[in-house]
């Protein structure tokens, strides 16, 4: 071809600039001595360049490519002719016609991104954007391979009972889990950590949040502030912004709403389940009830839901509170298969003493009796248990085996996750500060013939109406108390929003203390308002008076004082209360105030939940079991309020101790064994903070920047401020707002100073930058020249980065079986393999860079020889296609052979499961196979070095 006139312009030609490859093939329109014009027809753009220093390259095709002309007539080439400094082109088309086609007439509509076309179409990128290509595809492995992908980025302390959860569920495909840590233990946090971790893998895409109104700021500055997810609020407002035709549960990927928007508009509900999603987290999910007698409205809403989504994410720290059957048919919307009927349900949580010595003594290696082989046997079921017997020459992994299997089969299941305090070190105690009142002379003690029951003498502001400031003793308390206390932040928790409104002004006007109310009247901006008030450490108010939904999911923990107002009758909720306070962060022993009537019935339920539960002092897991075992005898004392009680308090003690006991050695343990797990969760927290704060992040940050215009400075130890740079490559940077942001790799900093944002490997601008280099084509093509001493100088060396990739259906989700794995070759004009010899690291060192145009003349010249030197790069790499592909089958028939063999396992016991669920799986996995089987390794880039 070198007879080709490859440098001199002629209107007609086609070349294309190495500067901005996306302005397609341009053609030459007028050249002189000096200048030359080039028109762009793909892009409608001219450029005029000296002749001098042009930055175009020649388009000279080769027989054998095939290309495409203006009408989108694809033919190969078979042989090339040059007319008086045009080429014509001369192929044959896919049905074998023979066209003869003048450059003039191929397509504008091009693009050069394969390293071997840019390379030999003379775009050549610097060795500093090769290295950081490599740099980038290694870095991708190394977080592809560690198990807390997805779980690093968050601003969140790392604490090890959430990571273990977090890491449990977020690894499963489409999970459906009920997160029921105690109070305040973070679930909202760990919920975050899972959608990341789905979102980050690829495993989820469009995920729903719905909430109680109250909640709905607190998650959406929670997933945005510590998760860096931005969430869209769909409500009424939101509903009517949006033009009338379009579904407003489409208009973002990641979605925020309130279950009474769902339960009161039916047509919104019917728009949501319009929609496809990959996750539904349900916060508050103990509201949602249900009994045999029939669902509320909450339930059947969230149950269609549940349906459309894959995922489901269920979060209550008081799961029974409203009763074992809503507890059952919770456990029911996440896995009907393992929970097929409440009947069965209960019957299994007899036995679950059974089940937890069983696992105890397979988990310390004991020898089995016979009746616990048998019952072994049973349990486990023909196929389970001869895969059993197969693993029992290693009885460590047979136990473990059989304990997964045990406790997801017949324990409390996959899908319930429960930490509790116990577990936890760390947290503060928690005081009873109860103030007895005497029983006022006009007090009505008969609830049964009160309007309100018994709320009208536990709520005792009924006793007198609308006057009742004027008489209740407990208002003068609260008033002497919060002068003895004043500017220590407290929250003052009643049942009534008039309550808490009555009383806020009286309190406001009276004691002259900055404060506010937060109750269900107020609007959700509103209320995010006054939190955020009582939330203000300077200027912030005193009090924060709450009526009863004050109580749920808020986060008050930097007050240390609670006042009680009134008892709830429900002992659950005495707990959700208690723990706006008592939740992480905490940093002093919560102090509970409750003011009560002697003699009366709040003095009964304050012993019965004091003495009885020990409720105030400690989270009592047994609370509501205990209220229906004692409901009679207790509902019988708060009638007879002055009489002796001791009897009952006592009774309640044992049983409540007996009840603690039988679920340590049962229920509560299995819980344990399958929510936390010590050892592995130390290794996450390790894992996480190895790789944290070692300056790996900053230094390639560096490069980045450094490569793609953008500011940054340093702002103080492992701090930058970025910006965007004026001579930025791209117009935009990913993740970097016009004004830029200060970002910190210290979590410690992060976490305390909320002017800045975490760097991590997970931070979206990071995420963003490392998927425009990986997805674009800069760095892909390099020409070096290099001086190894050994090598004989004018020699061509080849070093070729190659990667997977395939095609396949989006919720295949491939790359979690198939992450980024770069295989590197290199290798000289005498096919030898300097691989494992000449490391890059010798390039990016040894590597200087040449000339442009003589790096586009050595391209040109050496094109046979270049192209010879990566067919056997080519021929080098390709036996790791098929070790790449056999290790992406592994994990795929790991994950996807232990689902189907659970579901197999749980249909022997469960006549619900249809064939069709085991089919739809072995379908599933049989399409992930094929496409494994398909993915190709492809060249990712190429440098070519010419020795020196
Ligand atoms: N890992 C963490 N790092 C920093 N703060 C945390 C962490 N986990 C939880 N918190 C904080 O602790 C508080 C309680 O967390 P969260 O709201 O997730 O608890 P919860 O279990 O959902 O509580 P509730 O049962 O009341 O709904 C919140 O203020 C949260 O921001």
């Amino acid at each position: 071809m070198s007879e080709l006139s490859v440098n001199s312009f002629c209107p007609g030609q086609r070349w294309v600039s190495n500067t901005e490859a996306e302005l397609g093939l341009g053609i030459i329109v007028d050249a002189d001595e000096r200048m030359v014009e080039i028109s762009f027809p793909a892009v409608g753009e001219r450029r005029h360049y000296a002749i001098s220093n042009a930055p175009l390259n020649r388009v000279i095709y080769h027989k054998g490519d095939s290309v495409s002309t203006i009408d989108n007539q694809l033919f190969t080439i078979e042989h090339i002719e040059e007319d008086e400094g045009i080429l014509i082109y001369a192929g044959l088309t896919a049905n074998g016609e023979e066209v003869n086609i003048s450059e003039l007439e191929l397509t504008s509509f091009i693009q050069f991104s394969a390293p071997k076309d840019r390379l030999f179409a003379g775009q050549l990128d610097s060795p500093k954007s090769f290295a950081l290509r490599y740099r980038t595809l290694q870095e991708l492995e190394t977080i592809g391979q560690q198990p807390v992908q997805g779980l690093s980025g968050a601003r969140v302390q790392l604490l090890p009972h959430q990571l273990y959860i977090a890491e449990q569920v977020a690894s499963r495909y489409a999970p459906r889990v009920l997160l029921a840590d105690e109070v305040g233990l973070g679930k909202t946090i760990e919920a975050g950590m899972i959608i990341h971790k789905q979102l980050f893998t690829g495993m989820a895409e469009r995920v729903l949040i719905v909430l109680p109104d109250s909640l709905v700021h607190q998650w959406l500055v929670e997933m945005l502030r510590r998760f860096n997810l931005s969430f869209s609020i769909i409500d009424q407002a939101r509903c009517e912004a949006i033009e009338d035709n379009e579904n407003p549960f489409e208009s973002s990927q990641l979605i925020i709403t309130q279950l009474s928007f769902l339960t009161e508009n039916p047509e919104r509900l019917q728009e949501a389940l319009a929609c496809d999603w990959d996750l539904l987290v349900v916060d508050e999910a103990h509201h949602l009830e249900w009994s045999e007698s029939g669902p509320s409205q909450e339930y059947q809403c969230v149950q269609q839901l549940a349906e459309h989504s894959r995922g489901l994410l269920l979060l209550t720290a008081t799961p029974e509170q409203l009763g074992i059957e809503g507890h059952f048919a919770r456990l029911q919307l996440l896995d009907p298969d393992r929970y097929p009927s409440l009947e069965q349900y209960l019957t299994e949580e007899e036995s679950y003493t059974d089940v937890n010595h069983l696992v105890m003594a397979l988990q310390k290696g004991e020898a089995l009796s016979d009746a616990a082989v048998n019952q072994l046997q049973e349990w486990l079921g023909e196929h389970q248990w001869s895969h059993y017997q197969q693993l029992i020459g290693e009885p460590e992994k047979a136990a473990q085996y059989a304990i997964a299997r045990i406790l997801d089969q017949h324990g409390t299941g996959r899908v319930l996750m429960r930490n509790t305090r116990d577990n936890i070190a760390g947290f503060p105690s928690r005081k009873l500060l109860p103030y007895p009142l005497p029983k006022p002379a006009d007090w009505r003690d008969d609830f049964s013939q009160l309007e309100r029951g018994l709320d009208g003498v536990l709520q005792a502001e009924h006793q007198w109406g609308l006057s009742w400031l004027n008489h209740d003793d407990r208002v003068q308390w609260l008033k002497d108390w919060l002068k003895q206390h004043r500017h220590e932040k407290t929250l003052l928790i009643c049942h009534h929003a008039d309550t808490a409104l009555d009383l806020e002004s009286h309190i406001r006007l009276r004691v002259g203390l900055a404060s506010a109310v937060f109750h269900e009247g107020m609007s959700l901006l509103e209320r995010d308002r006054a939190a955020a008030y009582f939330a203000d450490q300077e200027d912030g108010a005193d009090i924060l008076i709450c009526s009863e939904i004050g109580s749920e999911g808020r986060n008050f923990q930097f007050a240390q004082h609670l006042i009680l107002f009134d008892l709830p009758s429900n002992p659950d909720l005495l707990e959700q209360r208690i723990g706006r306070l008592d939740r992480i962060g905490q940093e002093n022993t919560v102090q509970i105030h409750v003011p009560y009537y002697q003699d009366t019935a709040q003095e009964v339920l304050l012993n019965w939940y004091h003495q009885g539960l020990n409720a105030f002092e400690h989270a009592c897991p047994g609370a509501h079991h205990l209220r229906q075992q004692f409901g009679d005898t207790l509902d019988q004392a708060l009638t007879n309020a002055g009489a002796e009680h001791s009897q009952l308090h006592q009774q309640t003690a044992e049983a409540r101790d007996a009840l603690n006991a039988k679920l340590a050695e049962g229920r509560n343990h299995l819980l344990e064994l399958s929510s936390f797990n010590q050892e592995h969760a130390d290794e996450l927290v390790q894992n996480i903070s190895e790789h944290e704060n070692d300056g790996e992040l900053l230094d390639y940050l560096e490069s980045v920047f450094d490569s793609y215009g953008v500011d940054s400075e340093g702002h103080s130890e492992a701090t930058l401020i970025m910006r965007p740079g004026d001579h930025m490559r791209e117009g935009h940077f990913p993740g970097l707002p016009e004004d830029g942001f200060t970002g910190t790799v210290s979590r410690q900093k992060a976490l305390h100073r909320d002017d800045m944002q975490f760097l991590s490997w997970e931070h979206p601008m990071v995420v963003g930058a490392m998927d425009m280099i990986r997805s674009g084509d800069k760095g892909n093509t390099c020409i070096c020249s290099i001086k190894l001493p050994p090598l004989k100088a004018g020699n061509l060396l080849l070093e070729a980065i190659f990667t997977m990739s395939y095609q396949a259906p989006k919720h295949l989700q491939l790359s979690r079986y198939m992450p980024v794995q770069a295989v590197r070759v290199v290798v000289d004009a005498n096919d030898k393999d300097f691989s494992n010899i000449i490391k890059v690291e010798h390039f990016n060192q040894l590597g200087q860079k040449i000339p442009k145009r003589t790096a586009q003349e050595i391209a040109r010249q050496g094109r046979e020889a270049i192209t010879s030197l990566i067919d056997k790069a080519e021929q080098m790499a390709a036996p790791e296609q098929e070790k790449q592909r056999q290790a992406a089958l592994d994990r795929a028939n790991d994950q996807l052979g232990e689902e189907i063999e659970r579901l197999q396992a749980l249909a022997q016991v469960n006549p619900n499961i249809r064939q069709e669920e085991v089919e739809h799986l072995i379908t599933k996995r049989d399409a992930i196979r094929e496409a494994i089987a398909s993915a190709q390794l492809n060249l990712d880039a190429i440098r070519i070095a010419l020795t020196t």
